[in-house]
């Protein structure tokens, strides 16, 4: 996001509100309380260990699972009990961890049938091209042979190939090889400099650290350290603290 949007976004409401989100999964009381404000315009991330919650706050949020307490705002609207499809007709777009990709497809039909409202928008794919050049070269091979970095590119425009505020993105990283990652890196790099709102759930650090602007740490289903990234990038005794063990096996 461009500096200039960054400092006006600063003076407004969160795009996304969460406010004492409790879930419960069967008997399970999974998210307990959570409290989580995504600014618009920028990246946010969302970390914390194995099991503390965050697929779970994605799926909350998108209406996969539903709140059993407290209040989910989006854009103005209180969204907390609307159905999945009305939330996505709202606004925001998920990306699951398990990439919705179609392998016999090309690229063109993965984005084509995700195209919902008509035809694909022509300048609305030059677009995605512009930040993930990859599916332009490979715009009409099948899907299943790209990379795994290329494929969750393909996942990701999928979910943007029609105008949305918000996109959720569930462990981008998860599973690929390191250069595949810097990869990833720069293609989120162009996509913030559209202006797209994006809530990055994510166990890599060393992934994150230079995308986010604002970090938000779970642990036990609920939300345990909230501020700026560049905070946490840089104190060192803070991400021992918070994401200890995590940390560790990740970088
Ligand atoms: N369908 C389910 N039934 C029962 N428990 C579940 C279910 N899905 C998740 N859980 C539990 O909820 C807790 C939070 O899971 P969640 O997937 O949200 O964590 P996470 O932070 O995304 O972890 P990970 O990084 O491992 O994906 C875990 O203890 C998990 O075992």
């Amino acid at each position: 996001m461009r500096d200039a949007n960054r400092s006006e976004a600063a003076g407004q409401a969160p795009l996304l509100t969460l406010s004492g989100v409790h879930t419960h999964i069967g008997q399970y009381h999974i998210l307990q309380g959570v409290d989580l404000a995504v600014p618009r315009g920028g990246l946010s991330v969302l970390l914390g260990r194995n099991g503390a919650g965050k697929t779970t706050t994605l799926r909350t949020i998108m209406g996969l699972w539903k709140a059993s307490a407290g209040a989910i705002t989006f854009d103005g609207q209180d969204i907390t009990k609307l159905a999945t499809p009305d939330i996505a007709r709202a606004g925001i777009a998920y990306v699951p961890e398990s990439m919705a990709v179609f392998s016999d497809l090309t690229v063109r039909e993965n984005l084509h049938l995700a195209a919902r409202s008509g035809p694909m928008d022509q300048a609305r794919v030059d677009w995605i091209f512009g930040f993930f050049p990859a599916l332009k070269k490979f715009w009409n091979y099948p899907a299943g042979n790209l990379s795994g970095g290329q494929k969750q590119m393909v996942a990701i425009a999928r979910a943007i190939v029609e105008p949305r505020k918000l996109l959720l993105v569930d462990e981008p990283t998860k599973g690929l090889a390191p250069a595949i990652v810097q990869s990833l890196i720069a293609a989120f790099r162009e996509l913030k400099e559209t202006d797209t709102t994006i809530l990055l759930v994510e166990q890599n650090f060393n992934f994150v650290r230079s995308l986010g602007d604002t970090v938000s740490v779970m642990d036990d289903g609920r939300v345990a350290h909230a501020g700026a990234m560049a905070a946490l990038a840089g104190d060192d005794e803070l991400q021992q603290r918070l994401l200890g063990l995590s940390l560790d096996s990740h970088q």
